[in-house]
């Protein structure tokens, strides 16, 4: 059986607890906090990250969410979370570079606000927020020109419906005082849509509590 390694409110495990799920894919979770020394994501991926999809011989691991889940729609293809025609297979996967790419600001602000006050650059925390504003007016767009489906990509779950409700979801859980839900109406109902399907329903993020000093 395969076994993900993942933690509780990670975005990036999140797409693939989904896309695992939506494939019929069975798996065994592990749940870890990836900063504590007692993770064992070094053991299966250089860059010590989750998720990590470790294989049934418990040793080759596919790390890296985006590409796990190129991995899994290569080897899996049935049950795609990829659109059927070629842009929309790319729209798809922008749609995935920017809502990741708004957790990775936000995780580096989120990081920078952990250091002793005298420590924190408010230059860098700014800079991290308003790039993380510059993706979610582009998702907000996106939204908008989805013509009153509740997917973002015709009328069927894609990829880009994976990172946008995992980003979302990590936002209220991590953000809760960001105002997006406020600045972007159309995003919130967008997310709450999605959320009540049983995979997203099944995989909601949760904070985790860290023992090591990280910054
Ligand atoms: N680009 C990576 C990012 C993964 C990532 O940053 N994971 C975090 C955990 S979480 O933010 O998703 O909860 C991690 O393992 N961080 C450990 C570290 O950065 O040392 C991916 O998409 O898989």
């Amino acid at each position: 059986m395969w076994t993900l390694i993942s933690a509780t409110p990670s975005p990036y495990a999140r797409k693939v607890r989904v896309a695992l799920a939506e494939k019929g894919l069975p798996f065994t979770l592990q749940t870890e906090v990836p900063w504590d020394s007692t993770t064992q994501t070094p053991q299966y991926n250089p860059l010590e990250k989750l998720p990590v999809l470790i294989l049934d011989d418990g040793k080759t691991a596919v790390y890296e969410s985006h590409y796990i889940l190129e991995w899994l729609e290569a080897k899996y293809p049935s049950t795609s979370m990829l659109p059927e025609d070629l842009d929309g297979k790319l729209f798809a996967r922008q749609v995935e570079v920017v809502c990741d790419g708004i957790c990775d600001d936000l995780v580096l602000a989120f990081w920078e606000r952990h250091r002793e006050a005298e420590k924190q650059s408010a230059p860098w925390t700014a800079r991290q927020m308003r790039k993380a504003e510059g993706g979610l007016r582009q998702l907000a767009a996106w939204v908008d020109r989805s013509n009153g489906s509740k997917y973002l990509i015709g009328d069927k779950l894609s990829l880009a419906d994976l990172a946008a409700v995992s980003m979302l979801g990590w936002l209220n859980v991590r953000w809760p005082d960001h105002q997006w839900k406020t600045t972007y109406p159309q995003l919130k109902r967008y997310w709450e849509t999605l959320e009540e399907r049983e995979t997203f329903a099944t995989t909601r993020p949760s904070p985790q509590s860290m023992k090591d000093q990280i910054v």
